[in-house]
């Protein structure tokens, strides 16, 4: 995916001013920023939630700017919302089944098992309602179910919001791990260093526009990014 001189925002509001991304296959990309620097606004303009102003959005060689969700889906591009990424009132199963709810019916139990491969957790309690589940399962329950239609890329908005330290380390294994099966994630995170120490790369943003890009250990290297991004 590649975002080019991105310029979106709401209503009559720009927040995102001429900002570039890019996620190569296979990679983690993590995007980090001060609050209301316009993370996860780039992250729905990337996925047709808002529509850009200006600017180019390709992805697996087409222009998938101003597309709505439900076309850049079917591209291979997932997203995982930071609130109100699962269905509570159903069981985790239930919320696989509806994460697969474009796919041929016949391909879901092949579908859930590679998520239950991925979350072992999530098979022993699989017939369990969501709305008991603790944070770290919830978020496992959320990703999986986009994992149901197996894209190219995942999108995660602050996928350890919430979580205890010990459900953080969880989350990102599970997320290096899913990345390892071949998957290119971008993931914004408020846990700037340990999001970067993951990352292929990442990209700074603030105040709507980008500051600084580059390996995740560059940035973590760089003295700047960290006294003025990462809290010293
Ligand atoms: N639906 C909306 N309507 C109008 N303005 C919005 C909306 N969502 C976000 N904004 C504004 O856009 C700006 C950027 O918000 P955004 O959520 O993209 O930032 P962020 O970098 O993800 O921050 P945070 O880390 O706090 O989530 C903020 O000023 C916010 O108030």
């Amino acid at each position: 995916m590649k975002a080019e001189g991105i310029t979106a925002g709401y209503g009559d509001t720009d927040i995102l001013h001429d900002v570039h991304l890019e996620v190569n296959d296979g990679e983690i990309v993590s995007l980090i920023g001060p609050n209301g620097a316009g993370k996860s606004t780039l992250m729905k303009a990337v996925f047709g939630l808002i529509h850009p102003r200006q600017g180019s959005i390709r992805f697996r060689d087409k222009e998938i700017a101003g597309r709505s969700p439900y076309d850049i889906v079917k591209e291979g591009m997932c997203y995982v919302p930071q609130v109100a990424n699962v269905f509570v009132q159903l069981t985790a199963e239930e919320n696989l089944e509806m994460g697969g709810y474009l796919l041929d019916e016949r391909l879901l139990p092949e579908r859930k098992e590679r998520v239950y491969e991925l979350f072992p957790k999530l098979r022993e309690r699989r017939h369990q309602r969501v709305g008991k589940m603790s944070g770290g399962e919830r978020q496992m329950v959320a990703i999986g179910s986009a994992l149901m239609l197996e894209p190219e890329l995942l999108l995660l908005d602050e996928p350890s919001a919430g979580l205890s330290p010990k459900l953080v380390d969880e989350i990102f294994d599970n997320i290096h791990h899913i990345n390892e099966t071949g998957l290119a994630v971008l993931m914004v995170e408020q846990n700037a260093r340990k999001s970067l120490a993951m990352a292929t790369r990442g990209y700074v943003l603030a105040s709507g526009q980008n500051r600084v890009d580059g390996t995740g250990q560059a940035l973590l290297d760089d003295p700047e990014v960290g006294r003025l991004y990462l809290g010293g």
